[in-house]
Parts: structure tokens; C-alpha cells; sequence
């Protein structure tokens, strides 16, 4: 098997006397795209800036790329695409110019696939937020890395916009590109991401491939009581019922196709109506509060 793209073996970063990272393992493969996803003040841009060589880890080894990032920062940078929160680019300059800046050429093409051709002769302090955020991704990429950090790439796009954010990130794959992504939108990872780890806290609560990540956690099905009765009342279920005071029930479940028929014939032979009826696998969602809550999986 080839060397990953990014190897991290027991990282530790510290501020003075805290310690943001508490000795994390991380491997990111070639052509896939690894969402490192975490709580708020979790350690994600600790360890995103330490990957980049901006920092040097307090314990652990990094590799990227086969180099050491806190000591060979230029033979990475050369082989890497870097998208921040904020770029912080010259303001006076247009769209069109700061691109030819950043690297030579006329990036029609680029353009157009960022929907920015129309935005070209624009000065950089005059556009969105969201056109910002592209500008940025933009220049990201027109270096065709081999690596490429996504720091919260949709973070004010509307849906239209973050959708063709993710096509763009689709193509890169697709021409084997390996993307380490950190966002905050769940569904964003969801869609996305080969594998996966959740940070809580300095350390990772939740690793591994996301389809093991979500069979590892139970499916839930919740409905609204129906009136006059009580949860005593439902049909013997092999998940955890839990009832929530606004009458709502939330079963956790890992035979959901099973309690799910005994639920339904049970409603059915008493007339009830089950309001607001859901039913569906465990979502990145559930083990994301799973990992905050200490009930995090590793899955691989
Ligand atoms: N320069 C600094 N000096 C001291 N503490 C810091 C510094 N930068 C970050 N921290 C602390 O380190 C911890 C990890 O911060 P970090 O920014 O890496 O988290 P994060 O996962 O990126 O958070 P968020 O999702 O909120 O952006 C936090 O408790 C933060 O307050």
C-alpha cells in the first residue's frame, strides 16, 4: 500500500500550559477527501495549521506529502492548495487580476467553472460574501495541487452556491486530488467525505470510513404519542424508547426494518396515527452528538 498523503501519529499542540491537542493519530489517503470535524474550540485549525507548517507540533510526528510541514514548508507549499476562513486579499485588486497575480494565465476556464467569469473586472473589496468564498477557493486550486486544505469552504453560501462549491471539490476528486476538508456543516461531510474523524476537545472521539461511522451508530425512529396514551402502551420494541415531555417518542434502534413493522401493525390495529413519523439510519448528525456526549465509535 502507498504512503498516505498526510500521516499524523500522537500530535500534541499546546498554548503555553493548555494543551488545544492531546495526541491525535490522523491518516489521509491519496484521491480521498478526509473531513476533520469537531465541536467548537475542539483543536480542527490547531491541527489544520500544524499540517500546513504554520506551527510546529509540541509532541507527535507529521508527515505531508513524505515532509516534515514544520521544517520543509516551501517543498509543501509548492504541492499543496490552501483555502482559509480568511484569505484577506487585496481589496483594490479585481477578481481577474488577483488571479493572474496568484499565478500566471488568463483562468477563463476557472472562472467560469466558479461562476465568476461575469465578476472578472470586479474589485475584490466590492464582492459578496459568497463570491468572496469562491474567489478563495479559486485560488486554491489554480495551482492544480495534489493536496488541498478546504477550511470551512461554504461558510455563508447559499445552497445554490455550496452545492456548485461541492461539484467543484466532486471534479478535483475525481482528477485525484486529496482533499482534507473542516466544516461545520454536517451534511456538507456527509456528502463529501470518504472518511472522517470528530474532534472533541483536544482529542479524536469518532474516526474511520463514513458509511462504518454511520453503521456503527443505531438508527432512530420518533413520532409524536398519540393523545390519552402512554409510551407503557407501545408494543414491546428491541431499541431504547426514550419520551421526550413534549410527547414526542424517539427510538434508538439497530433493527429499524423490524421495530419499525411492529410499530406500524401495532398503529394500524388500534387506529392510531403516529404524527410526524420518521424513520432513518443513524445521520452524521446522531454520531456527532454521540462523540460530544462520550459515546463515540472508532470505527477503523
Ligand atoms: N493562539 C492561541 N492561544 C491560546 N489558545 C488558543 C490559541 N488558538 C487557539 N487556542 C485554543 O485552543 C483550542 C483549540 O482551538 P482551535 O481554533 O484549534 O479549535 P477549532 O476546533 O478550530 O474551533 P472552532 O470550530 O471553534 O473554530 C481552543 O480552546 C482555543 O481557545
Amino acid at each position: 500500500m502507498r504512503n498516505p498523503v498526510i500521516d499524523v501519529a500522537g500530535l500534541r499542540c499546546r498554548y503555553g500550559d493548555f494543551e488545544a491537542v492531546r495526541g491525535i493519530d490522523l491518516q489521509v489517503h491519496e484521491g480521498e477527501l478526509f473531513a476533520l470535524l469537531g465541536t467548537n474550540g475542539a483543536g480542527k485549525t490547531t491541527v489544520l495549521e500544524t499540517l500546513e507548517g504554520l506551527r510546529a507540533p509540541s509532541a507527535g510526528r507529521v508527515r505531508v506529502l513524505g515532509v516534515d510541514p514544520s521544517r520543509d514548508r516551501a517543498a509543501i507549499r509548492a504541492r499543496t492548495g490552501v483555502m482559509l476562513q480568511d484569505s484577506g486579499f487585496p481589496a483594490e485588486l479585481t477578481v481577474a487580476e488577483m488571479a493572474r497575480l496568484w499565478r500566471r494565465g488568463d483562468h477563463a476556464d476557472a472562472l467560469e467553472r466558479l461562476d465568476l467569469a461575469h465578476r472578472r473586472d470586479v474589485r475584490i473589496k466590492q464582492l459578496s460574501g459568497g463570491e468572496r468564498r469562491r474567489l478563495d477557493l479559486l485560488l486554491a486550486v489554480l495551482g492544480e495541487p495534489e493536496l488541498l486544505f478546504l477550511d470551512e469552504p461554504t461558510t455563508g453560501l447559499d445552497p445554490e452556491s455550496r452545492q456548485r462549491t461541492w461539484d467543484v471539490v466532486r471534479d478535483l476528486l475525481a482528477g485525484g486530488t486529496t482533499v482534507l476538508l473542516t466544516t461545520h456543516y454536517l451534511e456538507e461531510a456527509e456528502s463529501l467525505a470518504h472518511r472522517l474523524a470528530i474532534m472533541h476537545e483536544g482529542v479524536v472521539a469518532e474516526s474511520g470510513a463514513l458509511v462504518d461511522v454511520l453503521a456503527a451508530h443505531p438508527a432512530r425512529i420518533s413520532f409524536d404519542l398519540p393523545d390519552r396514551l402512554d409510551v407503557s402502551a407501545l408494543p414491546m420494541l428491541s431499541g431504547d424508547v426514550v419520551h421526550v415531555p413534549s410527547g414526542r417518542v424517539d427510538i434508538r434502534t439497530r433493527q429499524l426494518q423490524d421495530d419499525l413493522d411492529v410499530l406500524l401493525s401495532w398503529a394500524r390495529r388500534d387506529g392510531l396515527a403516529l404524527g410526524r413519523l420518521r424513520a432513518h439510519h443513524a445521520s452524521l448528525e446522531d454520531v456527532f452528538h454521540a462523540a460530544r456526549a462520550g459515546r463515540g465509535v472508532i470505527a477503523a
